[in-house]
């Protein structure tokens, strides 16, 4: 049965910082027990203490670096066989410098490994182990640069709309199989990514940046609203029900026998 409390044990990526460590203290605040996932050992344990020491949940710290195949694989077949995991936050991603001419192939290819391959895998895995039980979460970090990629150069937004379409796609999938799936579309929200790849937040104007531990709240009273896909920073939804709707009335007409007249 589908639910839309987060219960249980939610495994978190990209728990060391910024938005996946907000999400692992505000877990651990509705009593989660939590395991952490990311690279930098330290600042893992660091965070699995204090929030074992404030909440009294249990907290386990899993070192991955989710670009490498052996490592993602080891951490898609903890979902496939550990029962206790009810929840995954699919959140590790990155940006990286520059645009499609000028950006480094090399880190794009690896932007790619970490913001596609990396929750396509795992949520695929976290799919297959919540349907056989008929109960679970998926949490998807998407970005609103999704649904305007031209706001922002090079390949990040292609990977943010991947998510999406992977969101709305296994939501599909899992809609009667008792399995919460949840996309969130932050906008910019004041962490380390943008120091991580180059970027100034701070030339940006303040009153675009939503800070961490807001856009975390919002995103968990989106999922306990039942809401599927959830903008933090979007005034009015009905201004995104206007465009889903126009997109989905588009489907019946968009794969038809002949070619449309305008190409005749
Ligand atoms: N901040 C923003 O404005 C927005 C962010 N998002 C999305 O939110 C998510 C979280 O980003 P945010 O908190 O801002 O960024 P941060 O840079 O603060 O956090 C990124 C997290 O991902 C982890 N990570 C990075 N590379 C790897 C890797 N190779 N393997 C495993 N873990 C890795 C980092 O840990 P470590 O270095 O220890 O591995 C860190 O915990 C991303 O998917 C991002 O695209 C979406 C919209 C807006
Ligand atoms: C993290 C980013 O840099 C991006 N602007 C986003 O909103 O996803």
């Amino acid at each position: 049965m589908t639910t839309n409390t987060l219960q249980g044990k939610a495994l978190v990526t990209g728990a060391s910082s910024g938005i996946g460590a907000t999400y692992a203290r505000q877990l651990a605040a509705k009593g989660l027990d939590l395991v952490l996932v990311a690279r930098d050992q330290a600042r893992l344990d660091t965070l699995a203490q204090t929030l074992a020491a404030d909440f009294g949940v249990a907290v386990e710290v899993v070192k991955a670096d989710l670009t490498q195949a052996a490592e993602l694989q080891a951490l898609e077949q903890r979902l496939l066989t550990d029962s206790s995991i009810s929840v995954l936050i699919n959140n590790a991603g990155m940006t990286v410098e520059g645009g499609y001419v000028d950006a480094d192939p090399a880190r794009v290819e690896a932007m790619i490994q970490l913001n596609v391959l990396a929750p396509t895998r795992l949520s695929m895995a976290a799919a297959k182990a919540m349907a056989a039980r008929g109960q679970g979460a998926i949490v998807n970090l998407a970005s609103v640069v999704a649904l305007i990629p031209e706001q922002f150069a090079g390949a990040y937004g292609a990977t943010k709309a991947f998510v999406l379409g992977l969101t709305q796609s296994l939501a599909t999938e899992l809609a009667d199989k008792g399995v919460r799936v949840q996309g969130v579309l932050p906008g910019l929200t004041r962490t380390e990514i943008f120091e991580r790849s180059g970027h100034d937040l701070a030339a940006l104007p303040p009153e675009w940046v939503m800070e961490v531990e807001d856009m975390v709240a919002a995103a968990i009273k989106g999922f306990e609203m039942g809401e599927g896909l959830t903008l933090p920073s979007l005034p009015d939804m009905a201004d995104f029900a206007a465009y889903d709707k126009a997109r989905l009335a588009m489907g019946p007409r968009l794969s038809l026998s002949n070619p449309a007249p305008r190409y005749r």
